[in-house]
């Protein structure tokens, strides 16, 4: 787990986080206005509806069923077993269909996280609903002939050392929390993206909304945040998928464009290239070329003087500087290149690696290591009333990208400023004396 993933997952992290701490904090600190239970019945619908599509319309299929869990919490929550428990007989089934939903439903979102989305969406989608139906109409049909029995299971507290009397829920619903909480923690930290996020603020979400049933905004507006939750990050990876990079999780080409558009009157932007890259391929083939490539980019992304890399296409990246000049950019470009120069990237004797993958495992750390390195070219220009919009600025900066390369390469050029590259007319050929 590294500091970049956990970096990686604060912008994606903002918005949902605020949006439901700010509604648990209306709803615990009673700041809500008073509101028609005809308004408060209808709004959870009205933003499932909205999520629901949405995932539908971008092919999420993971998202769809977290929508469809939701919304069947709050079903259950609402209209079964809060009214079930209001009654005045004391029947064993509202606490047992509790104890079910709060057990079930985070393992269920655990199963959902952890499956892999297939291609065809609604085989995929009608398969996980199908195992999610059994599951549940299978322990409800137990729970309905041996209702004792279940409720020893669901209700007991098995392990009073490991027990928290402060959360009012059964032991084994408080542990399915928290250990899918875990694991979906776990992925979302190795694969960190809007999607993930949003299930896991769910799951948390419906955590903390359940103890608190009786509540009468709670379930309801809870509710409708967190799906809208899910509707944000529906939008916010398909946003991502459209403007970021997958390789290398840099900004892509279109992100560059839209950013070429709003620049001001003063910016610089440098054009970067991997020295050799297709003699690297050749050596070291494709696969830790796509490693060499997250390596500078990383590495890219470091770039002080408020740079911000982009993958132009290929091995080409560029760093947009605004409000600079080219001479302002040098030391910081300096400083990414030779970040780059000395990165030492591990490389495995293939001829030693074992076929079986288990072994592998157990042998990672002792086999043979060598390592390599890479070195980038870079050129720089900034915009000049010779080179007036960003696209001209980009040739520029590529033509001194090739005088890097036809320098040696492993080093920064500036473009130079067209007016001084003007021939020079001596006094000698000069026609007008
Ligand atoms: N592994 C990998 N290789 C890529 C990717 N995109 C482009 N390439 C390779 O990058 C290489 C670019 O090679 P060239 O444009 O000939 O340049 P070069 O070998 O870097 O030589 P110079 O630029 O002159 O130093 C090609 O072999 C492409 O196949 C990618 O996403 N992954």
């Amino acid at each position: 787990m590294s500091l970049d993933s956990l970096k990686a997952l604060v912008p994606i992290l903002l918005v949902p986080l605020t949006l439901a701490l700010g509604m648990g904090a209306a709803i615990q600190g009673e700041w809500l206005p008073p509101l028609s239970q005809g308004l408060l019945e209808t709004l959870p619908w009205l933003m499932g509806v909205l999520a629901g599509v949405l995932a539908l319309i971008y092919g999420r299929t993971r998202t769809l069923i977290a929508v469809i869990l939701v919304l069947a919490v709050y079903l259950g929550s609402m209209f079964q077993i809060r009214p079930m428990a209001m009654t005045p007989e004391t029947d064993l089934m509202p606490a047992l269909g509790y104890a079910l939903m709060t057990l079930l439903v985070p393992l269920a979102f655990m199963a959902n996280a952890l499956w892999t989305e297939r291609h065809h969406l609604m085989v995929d989608l009608l398969l996980r609903l199908g195992v999610f139906g059994i599951v549940a109409g299978m322990a409800l049909l137990i729970a309905a002939g041996h209702p004792e029995g279940m409720a020893r299971v669901v209700l007991t507290t098995h392990w009073p050392a490991v027990h928290w009397d402060g959360y009012k829920m059964p032991q084994l619903a408080f542990w399915s929390l928290l250990v899918s909480l875990g694991v979906m923690g776990f992925c979302l930290m190795r694969h960190p993206g809007p999607q993930g996020i949003g299930q896991w603020i769910a799951l948390a979400g419906i955590g903390w909304m359940l103890p608190q049933l009786f509540h009468p905004y709670a379930v309801p507006l809870f509710t409708t945040t967190l799906l809208l939750i899910l509707a944000i990050a529906v939008v916010h990876e398909s946003f991502q998928m459209a403007f970021r990079d997958d390789l290398t999780g840099l900004p892509g080409r279109r992100a560059l464009n839209e950013r070429l558009q709003r620049l001001g009157r003063r910016y610089a932007i440098a054009m970067t290239d991997v020295d050799h890259f297709k003699k690297f391929n050749d050596t070291y083939g494709h696969d830790l070329g796509d490693q060499v490539l997250r390596v500078v980019a990383a590495q890219l992304r470091r770039v002080g003087g408020g740079g911000r890399a982009y993958r132009y296409g290929g091995e080409e990246f560029t760093i947009v500087f605004p409000g600079r000049t080219a001479a302002q950019c040098v030391t910081h470009l300096e400083a990414v290149r030779k970040a780059i120069e000395t990165y030492q990237i591990a490389i495995r004797d293939t001829r030693t690696r074992p076929d079986n993958h288990r072994d592998g495992k157990t042998q990672r750390g002792r086999g043979k290591v060598s390592t390599v390195s890479v070195t980038i070219s870079m050129g720089v220009a900034e915009r000049t009333a010779d080179y007036p919009d960003p696209e001209q600025v980009i040739k520029a900066a590529d033509q001194a990208l090739y005088s890097a390369k036809a320098g040696g390469r492993n080093q920064v050029c500036v473009a130079p400023d067209p007016r001084l590259a003007l021939p020079t007319i001596t006094d000698a050929s000069n026609p007008l004396r």
